[in-house]
């Protein structure tokens, strides 16, 4: 089956839970038949060859505008962006459970409905997993042209450069393909995530996490293979080395989230995507809580703080007007 057809279906496992209901362009809203048959009952085709999106019963057709995805009725969605192993799904089962939970890789996506309020309002988040090739994770955006979403891109701090690299212009491709697709974007939220490893010796980790982070642990220069982002290599290569005494440990961890910071921030101004006065969302870069004890899905640290400000991020973006509405507006005025 392919990746559409599996999208198709694995949407369709929380539309079994919905009746029919109207969408905001009136037309009825369609449940797929379930995720074993693989026949999508909205255009009645095999989900092979189905060509539009389900959500929780919400038939979003791909020619439908960019202000279809306003539908009052359908719950906002958040895509889960970044590298694999970065935290995507960590960050799901803390916001379900409130639990850190072990996990595998997501092949392919995941979506998961989360209950945001006491009335019952939900997001729908949406992780790709990062294993996936970056054409096949750019599928899931071709699938929902027109479809306001907000982003949560996350970046493992203790990553080594070509992996930050790599992150980076993950960041910057995904950003720029959401925009050439007219997807209209909410909010686009950065998380620095796994900086609880930034304090502990990579001997106390283990598995997925350890492989990704022995590169703090040694004092040899990180080979370099030739950036295609710019980064400022030699001063992270400086920062490379946590070890000393404590206080020493906590200056290297702020020295280090700064310098992902400006990297980040680089990396997006440079493409001309974080100018306010060219872009039709907000987006932040979120390195700590408020209690400044940094961003660790593990650990638990700054996980509400995230959520909220998606959450608040979310809502704005909504009362917002997209890019593409001021520019209808602009046009019928001419
Ligand atoms: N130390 C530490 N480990 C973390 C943190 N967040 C996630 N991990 C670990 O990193 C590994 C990968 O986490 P996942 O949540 O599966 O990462 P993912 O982004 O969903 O990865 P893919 O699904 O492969 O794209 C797991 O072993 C997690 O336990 C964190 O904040 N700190
Ligand atoms: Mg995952």
């Amino acid at each position: 089956m392919s990746f559409i057809g599996r999208l198709c279906s694995g949407f369709g496992l929380f539309s079994a839970i919905r009746p029919r209901r109207k969408t905001s362009q009136g037309k009825t809203a369609h449940s797929v038949a379930g995720a074993d048959t693989g026949i999508c009952s909205a255009c009645t085709s095999s989900s092979d060859n189905c060509n539009c999106l389900h959500t929780r019963g919400t038939m979003v057709s791909t020619s439908s505008s960019s202000t279809t995805s306003d539908d009052a009725t359908s719950p906002p969605r958040c895509l889960l962006l970044g590298l694999e192993g970065s935290g995507k799904t960590t960050f799901v089962n803390r916001i379900k459970t409130g639990e850190y939970i072990d996990t595998e890789p997501t092949s392919d996506f995941l979506v998961e409905e989360v209950v945001v309020n006491k009335k019952g309002e939900t997001i729908t988040f949406i992780e790709v997993g990062g294993t996936n090739r970056r054409g096949i994770r750019l599928q899931f955006l071709k699938a929902m042209p027109g479809q306001a979403i907000s982003i949560l891109f996350f970046i493992d701090v203790t990553s080594s450069p070509e992996a930050l690299q790599k992150a980076f212009e993950e960041l910057v491709y995904v950003i720029t393909y959401t925009q050439e697709r007219a997807c209209s974007i909410h909010y686009l939220g950065v998380v620095l995530n796994k900086q609880d490893l930034l304090n502990s010796p990579p001997t106390s980790l283990s598995g997925r996490t350890r492989k990704k982070s022995l590169s703090w642990g040694t004092k040899k220069p990180v080979q370099q293979k030739q950036p295609r982002v710019d980064l400022d290599l030699e001063r992270y290569v400086a920062m490379e080395v946590i070890e000393g005494e404590e206080n020493e440990r906590m200056d290297s961890q702020s020295e280090i989230v700064k310098w992902i910071q400006k990297e980040t921030r680089d990396a997006i101004e440079k493409h001309k995507l974080a100018q306010p006065e060219e872009l039709d969302f907000y987006s932040e870069l979120l390195y700590t809580g408020p209690d400044g004890k940094g961003i660790s899905m593990k650990r638990g640290d700054g996980v509400q703080e995230v959520y909220h400000r998606l959450v608040q991020g979310m809502k704005a973006g909504r009362e917002r007007p997209s890019l593409s509405v001021l520019e209808k507006i602009a046009e019928e005025k001419l």
